[in-house]
């Protein structure tokens, strides 16, 4: 996917010494005295460079707590004064983006309920224009990259060039183990077709609770990502929003010191031996396509024999077979048989198709 955006580094608006952005704070601002004593506990711990409240929250029904709204914003105002860390709020509408501006609101994000409406996104772009803040986008709640991609080439386009965005997971219909599924595949092409624009991990989100925290955050290191956002609240327990995913100040300490920071780049002499390995893998990726080919070769000629026969193209009791033996292939052979179901899907399809080619040819 391509888009023609202008992107400040990271660098540009934060100082992180080189080392990953580290957002943190309560899900929601709820009182004075919690923004301050968690904002407290957070510098004392001096991992983040930012602090992050959520004022106005959208929630997925009325009748639960919606945040604190303009009353919060001088408390952010104290965070930056007693503890000198940048604040961020998230923004809906182009009246937070005022209130949040007036109130010397250092970042600014877009939740993934707005990003989802190019008709909000719109009107907070409008809302931006002449204004030099970052802002962070995060990922739609469906797992769509030209979406993403449209909010941002929407805020860029009022002029704003400090832009990040945040991998939050997306919405699941059913229950799974995480509250949003990472599906890291679709970061990973947001990272590859838009290497320039930072990548922070939201592992609060898509975790829904603490113990899957750490896995998730190591998993956003090692892709190498940007920064985080993380969650933490003075009492998590006692949470008026996300109570089950927070963790207090200390604990997010603890959590980030076992966690292993990745570096982006290596030296000369590790570099001869990457070398070799990714040899290997070439010659390796050569000759699966050329196995691939043969099979596809194979599939063709059994195409024109079903087609000279009459026999219909999909044969629903030979793939039930091909589809089983390979997955047990797969176990025996140490691969993960998921994998390997969903890529002999992918053949399948793809033999049909050929077949299905063959089938309507002309035939002279
Ligand atoms: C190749 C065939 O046609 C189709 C493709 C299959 C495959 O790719 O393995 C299996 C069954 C058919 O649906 C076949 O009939 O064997």
């Amino acid at each position: 996917m391509k888009a023609n955006l202008n992107v400040s580094p990271l660098e540009s608006w934060v100082n992180t010494d080189g080392k990953p952005l580290i957002i943190a704070g309560p899900c929601s601002a709820e009182t004075e005295e919690q923004v301050l004593e968690t904002a407290e506990g957070i510098a004392r711990n001096g991992y983040a460079h930012i602090y992050r409240a959520g004022v106005w929250k959208p929630r997925t029904r009325p009748g639960s707590f919606e945040g604190k709204g303009e009353e919060a914003l001088p408390w952010l105002q104290k965070v930056k004064e007693q503890t000198g860390l940048k604040t961020a709020v998230e923004v809906a509408t182009p009246q937070h983006v005022e209130l949040a501006l007036k109130y010397g609101v250092d970042v600014l994000w877009i939740g993934a309920r707005t990003t989802v409406n190019p008709f909000n996104v719109q009107d907070l772009a409008d809302a931006l224009k002449g204004v030099d803040v970052p802002v962070l986008i995060k990922n739609p709640v469906n797992p769509d990259l030209a979406l993403w991609v449209g909010a941002f080439e929407r805020i860029a386009g009022a002029g704003i060039t400090k832009l990040g965005g945040i991998h939050r997971g997306f919405s699941n219909a059913q229950e799974t183990k995480y509250r949003n599924s990472p599906m890291w595949q679709i970061a990973v092409e947001f990272k590859t077709s838009f290497p320039d624009i930072p990548l922070i991990g939201d592992p609060s989100h898509m975790a829904g609770k603490r113990a899957y925290l750490a896995e998730l955050t190591q998993r956003a290191m090692d892709l190498n990502y940007d920064g985080l956002i993380i969650e933490s609240h003075r009492n998590p327990d006692e949470a008026w929003s996300d109570a089950s995913q927070q963790l207090t100040p200390d604990a997010l300490g603890e959590m980030l010191n076992n966690i292993e920071f990745r570096n982006a780049t290596y030296g000369t002499d590790f570099q001869s031996e990457l070398d070799r390995l990714r040899a290997r893998l070439d010659n390796l990726d050569r000759e699966l396509m050329e196995v691939l080919a043969s099979r596809m070769a194979i599939v063709e000629q059994l195409g024109e024999y079903k087609r000279d026969n009459n026999v219909a193209v999909l044969q629903l009791d030979r793939w039930k077979h091909v589809h089983q033996s390979r997955a047990e292939w797969a176990k025996s052979l140490n691969l993960y048989p998921e994998v390997v179901e969903e890529l002999f899907k992918l053949i399948h399809m793809e033999s049909i198709r050929k077949q299905t080619e063959v089938m309507n040819r002309q035939t002279v």
